[in-house]
């Protein structure tokens, strides 16, 4: 049993509160046949156009690009699971449609659902930062297998809003968002280099090291370290 004192529970999803292959396999299969499409489809889109011209400039294509090689440059950064803005801003398109139709439905570690509603009843404010976009994260809260989440949490932050994951001066950002004193904050999180970045602003940490999930052994130290959330009381 791990007890602290907060007022403030910042929350990462992948690994953390949805296994890793709902992202790698589940939601990147979804994505990756559907890329193309939605650029051909919505290129007018000026969210996608920027998406498109930043996938040009970091991809080194030239304006005469075609679809298949913005294409191939994206499915390239999934490979090596780059999370890179431009990617994730079409993935959350992409999976907001899908979760909005019903052909998605988030899958969440079986103490999720239970931790995280009792911490928003006693009046903890909730948060999330993921690689994930903003509207990509709603949409996942929306529909999962415990229902639509959305509700619990106040803000949502992704790298575009906040900044890298594995930066401090990202949850620095976060915490001035929120209104949020650091020592009063916790993040949740399998990464250890993302407790390490959220260490160095000043706030709580602890790590999930879940059985089967890439970072399970890492080396957490020195954040407490839990296999789920039930042993975890915050107050
Ligand atoms: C619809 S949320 C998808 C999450 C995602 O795309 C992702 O890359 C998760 O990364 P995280 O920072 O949550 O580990
Ligand atoms: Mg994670």
């Amino acid at each position: 049993m791990i007890s602290l004192t907060a007022r403030w529970v910042v929350v990462d999803i992948e690994g953390t509160l949805t296994p890793t292959s709902q992202v790698h396999v589940t939601l990147y299969d979804y994505a990756r046949p559907r890329l193309g499409p939605w650029i051909d489809e919505h290129g007018d889109d000026p969210v996608v156009a920027d998406a498109v011209a930043q996938i040009r400039s970091l991809g080194e294509l030239p304006p005469t690009a075609t679809t298949d090689e913005l294409v191939a440059v994206l499915h390239g950064w999934m490979d090596a699971d780059q999370k890179i803005a431009p990617l994730k801003t079409l993935q959350g398109l992409i999976w907001q449609r899908g979760y909005a139709v019903g052909d998605l439905t988030a899958q969440l570690f079986g103490d999720v659902a239970e931790k995280l509603r009792a911490w928003h009843a006693a009046g903890l404010t909730l948060a999330v930062f993921s690689s994930g976009s903003v509207p990509g994260q709603v949409a996942f809260f929306s529909r999962t297998t415990e229902g639509d989440l959305t509700g619990l949490f106040t803000a949502h932050f992704d790298t575009v809003n906040a900044g890298p994951k594995r930066e401090a001066p990202s949850y620095r950002a976060i915490a001035k968002a929120l209104g949020a004193t650091p020592e009063e904050t916790v993040f949740l999180s399998d990464v250890p280099a993302e407790l390490h970045a959220a260490a160095e602003a000043g706030w709580q940490t602890v790590g999930l090291a879940r059985e089967g999930e890439p970072f399970a052994t890492a080396d957490f130290s020195p954040h407490p370290t839990l296999p789920t959330l039930t042993p975890l009381e915050i107050k």
